[in-house]
């Protein structure tokens, strides 16, 4: 996993904005998606300010967390399906189409957060992933992603 790249850093420069994952908005939260077996992981540390009730993660950014990790996981998904490495073409680059979060427990801040993703259905360009959250090794968040692969018109 180490040695892998994030599927994130495979985007486009003029597609790398996105406020969860976009490498080059500064003000986002640089979310990274690799492979750790037949899982996606990511990890987070939340900041001070991402604050709910004291001591606690705001349940809005562990729903952003769990989109973007969700479609890269997408991302890394198809290209496994096909076989290909995330550098050969076609691209392909998904949205959400579907986020659904349940917070099962408090997510404590000042620690590092993991998202393990697991893919549960690649069909036609859609790809549906089921991802948690865990803190100190409990998970306090799961949540569904459908992911659909963008058509060449969505930026037109
Ligand atoms: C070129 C552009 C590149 C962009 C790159 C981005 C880089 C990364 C950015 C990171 C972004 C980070 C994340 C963000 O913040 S992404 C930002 C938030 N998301 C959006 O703005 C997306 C807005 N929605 C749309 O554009 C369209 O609705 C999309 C494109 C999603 C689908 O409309 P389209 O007309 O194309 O779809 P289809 O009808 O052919 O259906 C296809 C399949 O999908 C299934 N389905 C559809 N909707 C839903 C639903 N709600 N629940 C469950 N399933 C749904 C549908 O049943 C079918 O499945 P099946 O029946 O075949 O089994």
């Amino acid at each position: 996993m180490k040695n892998q790249k994030p599927i994130q850093d495979y985007y486009p420069d003029e597609l790398s904005y996105c406020y969860g994952c976009g490498r080059n908005n500064e003000y986002g939260h640089h979310i990274k998606s690799y492979w750790d077996g037949d899982e996606t992981v990511s990890h987070f540390t939340p900041k001070e300010y991402h604050i709910a009730i004291p001591g606690y993660v705001y349940g809005g950014l562990l729903a952003s967390l769990i989109d973007c990790h969700g479609t890269g996981s997408a991302a890394l998904a198809a290209y496994k399906a096909e076989n290909r490495q995330p550098d050969t073409l076609p691209a392909f680059r998904f949205v959400t189409a579907s986020l659904q979060v349940d917070f099962l427990k408090p997510t404590p801040l000042g620690v590092e957060l993991e998202l393990r993703g697991k893919i549960v259905e690649v069909k036609g360009r859609k790809v549906i992933t089921e991802i948690t959250v865990s803190a100190n090794g409990e998970i306090t968040v799961k949540g569904k992603v459908v992911a659909v692969q963008v058509p060449e018109t969505f930026l037109k």
